[in-house]
């Protein structure tokens, strides 16, 4: 099982993809994902210029030691880049032992937890009836579980919510980042309506979801997740900027509301304090950005222990390889909690086959030897990189902000 060639794809059909293929002696190949939203070209020099290189003639059946040797060995531990790069190797060498196997990567894993993998879909709108009229849509289309976000009166664009009723939004939507002005004052004041609003409709049983991106201070999402708890949330995401994990302390303090952090986490350090106080309920680390499966199983073990459940991140901006290896991870996983679903463009999905499927609110995992996701790499030629950025947040006296 020697690795004989390595490379890297960058295509965007519709937004940008960037993907490693390890190819072996006997001709068995994986692929993994190592799409960095607004950051691509830095995972691609960290494998072409660092990884490649030391991965040809390697062993590909040795996960577990190509792993601390990419991980260890560079000295410069963690950090989104490298951590990509580490996930996109990682995905390939399971998807060819899987291949080598015979196995559906879930079998391989430990087998099947659960039948299906339920997801949530977004639901957004300029105004709280627009995000209503999408709830009503997603609802008909079978899905349980529904994420809301609505424009706030005053602010003229929020990030997370589509400019156009029945688009959705574009997490990268400029060359250089778009600059938003953001008022927590006015958020905070009108987003728990959006809630009353979505239970009045709706009744109790579905389960709604919303995501903060990060803005607020601990005082103010310790407020919020109080002002909501009568809506009985799944979950409030990303409440304010994590990298002191100590906030969630007070957050929890004062609110039931179950919360969810971590999408932009990519090492079980990350995490610790926050499991360790049973300070968060849900793990948002997607596979491509957290050190692969060898790494992120052992994150959800650890959650485990707290009765803290996954949900991974599942927006456009993480290739279908990445979400194909989700579904078999989700369907493994014993404390799995819910898959984040923003369907890719057609384009996307004619450059990625898969063998996933969509049905009634949840994903159900293919049969294929592997995580059952493959590049079309001449397709992927017609679509060359284009640079694409996510925005800023400011303030509206002008003072740049968390987002
Ligand atoms: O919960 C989510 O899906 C998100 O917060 C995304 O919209 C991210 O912001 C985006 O993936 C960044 O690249
Ligand atoms: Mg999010």
């Amino acid at each position: 099982m020697k690795i004989s060639d390595a490379y890297v794809i960058v295509t965007s059909p519709g937004r940008n993809f960037v993907t490693l293929k390890i190819v072996t002696e006997s001709g068995t190949y994986g692929i993994g994902d190592a799409t960095l939203n607004g950051r691509e070209m830095a995972v691609v020099a960290y494998l072409e210029e660092h990884v490649i290189p030391a991965l040809i003639g390697r062993d590909a059946s040795r996960i577990e030691d190509i792993w601390h040797y990419l991980y260890r060995g560079a000295y410069w531990r963690r950090g989104p880049v490298t951590m990509a790069a580490v996930s996109a190797v990682d995905l390939a060498l399971w998807d060819i032992k899987a291949k080598a196997a015979c196995m559906p990567l879930y079998q391989l894993l430990g087998g099947r937890s659960r039948e299906r993998v339920m997801t949530y879909a977004h639901c957004t709108g300029r105004d709280i009836e627009g995000c209503l009229a999408e709830v009503e849509k997603h609802v008909k289309l079978g899905y349980r579980a529904v994420r809301v976000q609505a424009g706030v009166p005053g602010i003229p664009t929020i990030y997370g919510v589509a400019k156009n009723a029945g688009e959705r939004y574009e997490p990268a939507d400029a060359e250089l980042p778009a600059e938003h002005v953001w008022s927590t004052e006015k958020y905070l004041n009108h987003v728990p309506k959006l809630f009353a609003a979505v239970r009045e409709r709706f009744g109790d049983e579905l389960h709604v979801l919303h995501d903060v991106h990060h803005r607020l201070t601990p005082i103010e999402a310790a407020r919020l997740g109080k002002a909501v708890e009568p809506y009985h949330l799944f979950w409030l995401e990303d409440c304010v900027p994590a990298e002191n994990q100590e906030s969630f302390r007070l957050i929890r303090q004062h609110t039931t509301t179950p919360l969810a952090v971590g999408e932009v986490f990519n090492s079980i350090h990350d995490y610790r304090e926050l499991l360790e106080n049973q300070w968060i309920d849900y793990i948002r680390t997607p596979l491509s950005h957290g050190g692969g499966i060898t790494h992120v199983r052992r994150i959800a073990d650890l959650a485990g222990l707290y009765h803290v459940r996954t949900g991974f991140h599942g927006p456009t901006d993480l290739s279908p390889v990445c979400l194909g290896a989700a579904i078999h991870f989700d369907t493994w996983v014993p404390n799995f909690g819910i898959q984040e679903h923003m369907p890719h463009t057609s384009e996307t999905d004619a450059v990625f086959p898969h063998d996933y499927r969509f049905e009634d609110g949840h994903f159900l995992v293919g049969e294929a030897p592997g995580h059952g996701v493959d590049i079309d790499e001449a397709l992927a030629k017609q679509y060359p990189y284009k640079r694409a950025s996510l925005p800023v947040n400011r303030l509206e006296d002008g003072t740049l902000w968390h987002w």
